[in-house]
């Protein structure tokens, strides 16, 4: 494992009842509430964990997905490494909206290259009978909008809400390395700048 933790910032986005609260709770910390309230403006916690061997501190942003808390939260985007696009399987209308998150995000995220930004598509509730969303379809939508991961989760019981958070971790480290591989690849050459210095005094 090497060394010092590195801090990701996720938001969490989609429409108000989708479970976003309810998939950070479960992951943070492993518990569900079937009577959960609407969240008002932005929430955070935090979870360690190691992927591939390195070890990073997940700042999950659970934000309201109500139209009338638009205000609240958008100030919260800014810094994002990965952003959560979360519908729920149970409601089409939750599906239909993820074009409008994710261009809400990369407006008020300041996002400059949305191409390669980190998405990861989340389907929640899949515990339920009665499904508005296939998988295939909503397959489909991440592939055609930007070969985005697509997760199918239940934060009720628990199913692939690890996998999901540990896939948002990838992601968002592949887009770290090849920041850093950048810095890296642009050398100096402080031997040719050293010799035009002419000596003044
Ligand atoms: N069956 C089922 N119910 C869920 C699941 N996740 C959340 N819920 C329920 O769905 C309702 C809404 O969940 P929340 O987590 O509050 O939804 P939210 O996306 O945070 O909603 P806002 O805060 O309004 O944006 C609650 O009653 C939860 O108990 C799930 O995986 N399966
Ligand atoms: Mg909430």
């Amino acid at each position: 494992m090497s060394g010092k933790s590195l801090l990701l910032k996720v938001i969490l986005l989609g429409d108000g009842g989708v479970g976003k609260s309810s998939l950070m709770n479960r992951y943070v910390t492993n518990k569900f509430d079937s009577q959960a309230f609407h969240t008002i403006g932005v929430e955070f916690l935090n979870r360690d964990l190691e992927v591939d061997g390195r070890l990073v501190t997940l700042q999950i942003w659970d934000t309201a997905g109500q139209e009338r808390f638009k205000s609240l939260r958008t100030p919260f985007y800014r810094g994002a490494d990965c952003c959560l696009l979360t519908f729920s399987v149970d409601d089409r209308q939750s599906f239909e909206n993820l074009s409008s998150w994710r261009k809400e995000f990369v407006l008020y995220a300041d996002v400059k290259e949305p191409d390669v930004f980190p998405f990861v598509v989340l389907g929640n509730k899949v515990d339920m009978s009665e499904r508005e969303v296939s998988t295939v379809e909503a397959q489909a939508w991440c592939n055609e909008n930007g070969r985005y991961p697509y997760l199918e989760t239940s934060a009720k019981d628990d199913r692939n809400v690890d996998g999901a958070f540990e896939e948002v971790v990838r992601q968002a480290l592949a887009v770290e390395e090849q920041v850093e591989h950048s810095v890296l690849g642009f050398t100096i050459d402080l031997h040719s700048s050293q010799s035009s210095v002419s000596s003044c005094c």
